[in-house]
């Protein structure tokens, strides 16, 4: 590619060439047949803007206020794992790319820095996401530490009791290399087990196999006693072990009862859940369908997003991630009723590609897009943008009868 990057797609190019292949699968690739992968990008490009002219745009303001905290734009980095297999400095580059852009950073449960070191980089307002694990014990101590290091929301991610099906990953066998780990697992199996404070987590690979002298991971197949990683995902064997299939709606009193900091849910797709999730008292809801790396033919998220903005009748903010790749991408899910956009891959890509200069670039450039459409579009501020800016696949299927 000649010349600097223009747009999210020549970050991933990027990307692309950076990363080793196993890697660069891992961050781009979805479950299965990828139809939904697909449909998440595709169904952006069916909705269509409905400008308005003659407005006065000399001023575009596209700040926002998410739970309380001032952000310079409807904009938040999605939590996902790992940043360090793209660039060495991890989440911490993240977390202070999203700082130079005033956005929030959403750091996960797998990142490769604590939440001390991400804490202590720079001052972004971060929220933390979190899987549960069987070891309940684990995951309340990650929620004291991430409220102890100043985060200021939980991300409780609920359609992973078991990881999709990422077919690349399994050719490829993924792995980790070897410097690096689950950081945040690490510090914190030393914390809360002192049965095992002895052990030496030298490689990814054996904090695996001593973990799973703990019962925390089960990477063997105890009829053949071979690692998981010489037949598919070590990834996918790592959720397998740890992450609590058992969870329900119930546990969110759990959570509420180990926690003070408000709770966002992650994964709602149906308005059935969104009630369910009000019900259980959230305080915002985060309308995914986790890159579409879960379940495949599960509906493209900008198709769905209406559906749950209905069901919550403004009772919380309603959050959306999913296919984001364009500022007029953000213009839509706004327009669709969403109080502000999680980018995942396209953060990644950035990441891979330049460290914190890219996450920088890559927001900055969203954000550029963004503050483009709503003026091309008449709209001044966030709360002008309203349902009729936008027209659906649908509306205009009915229009043409
Ligand atoms: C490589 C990768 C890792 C992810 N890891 C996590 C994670 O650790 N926790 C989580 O809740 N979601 C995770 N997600 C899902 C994202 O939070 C988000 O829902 C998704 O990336 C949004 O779609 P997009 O990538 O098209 O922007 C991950 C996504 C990707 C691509
Ligand atoms: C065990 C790590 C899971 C990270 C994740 O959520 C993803 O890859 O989508």
């Amino acid at each position: 590619m000649a010349g600097e990057p223009v747009n999210v797609n020549e970050f991933q190019e990027l990307a692309r060439q950076a990363l080793p292949k196993m890697y660069y699968d891992y961050y781009t690739g979805g479950a299965e047949d990828q139809h939904t992968l697909k449909e998440n990008v595709e169904s952006f490009r069916r909705i269509i803007i409905r400008p308005r002219i003659l407005v006065d745009v000399s001023k575009i303001d596209m700040s926002t206020t998410i739970l309380g905290h001032k952000t310079s734009a409807p904009i938040m980095i999605a939590p996902t794992a790992m940043h360090k297999l793209a660039h060495h400095e991890g989440e911490v580059a993240t977390a202070r790319g999203a700082a130079a852009c005033d956005v929030i950073m959403g750091l996960s449960y797998m990142s490769t820095c604590t939440v001390e070191e991400v804490a202590s980089s720079c001052n972004a307002v971060r929220f933390f996401q979190i899987y549960v694990y069987k070891r309940r014990d684990i995951t309340a101590l990650m929620v004291h530490r991430a409220e102890k290091n100043g985060f200021g929301a939980i991300i409780l991610t609920a359609d992973t009791p078991r990881l999709g099906r990422r077919e690349a990953d399994i050719k490829n066998k993924v792995d980790v290399d070897s410097r690096i780990s689950f950081n945040n697992c690490d510090a914190r199996i030393h914390a809360i087990t002192p049965k095992i404070k002895f052990l030496e987590y030298q490689t990814l690979r054996s904090c695996f196999s001593q973990v799973m002298q703990t019962e925390m991971f089960m990477l063997t197949d105890r009829s053949t006693n071979k690692t998981l990683q010489d037949k598919g995902s070590n990834i996918e064997a790592l959720a397998a072990g740890t992450f609590d299939a058992s969870l329900c709606w119930k546990d969110i009193e759990w959570l509420k009862s180990i926690t003070k900091l408000p709770i966002l849910i992650k994964g709602i797709l149906t308005s059935e859940d969104a009630i369910k999730a009000i019900e259980a008292g959230v305080a915002g809801i985060i309308v995914s369908n986790h890159g579409a790396r879960q379940l495949d033919y599960a509906p493209a998220t900008i198709s769905v997003l209406e559906e749950v903005v209905h069901a919550v009748q403004g009772k919380v903010p309603v959050f959306y991630d999913g296919g984001v790749r364009r500022g007029t991408d953000i213009f839509k899910a706004l327009a669709l009723g969403a109080k502000a956009v999680l980018i995942g891959r396209a953060v990644i890509y950035g990441l891979a590609a330049k460290g914190e200069l890219g996450v920088k670039q890559v927001i900055q450039m969203l954000k550029d897009e963004f503050e483009l459409t709503m003026a091309l579009s008449g709209c001044c501020s966030v709360d002008d943008i309203t349902r009729s800016h936008v027209k659906t696949e649908k509306e205009r299927f009915i229009c043409r009868m």
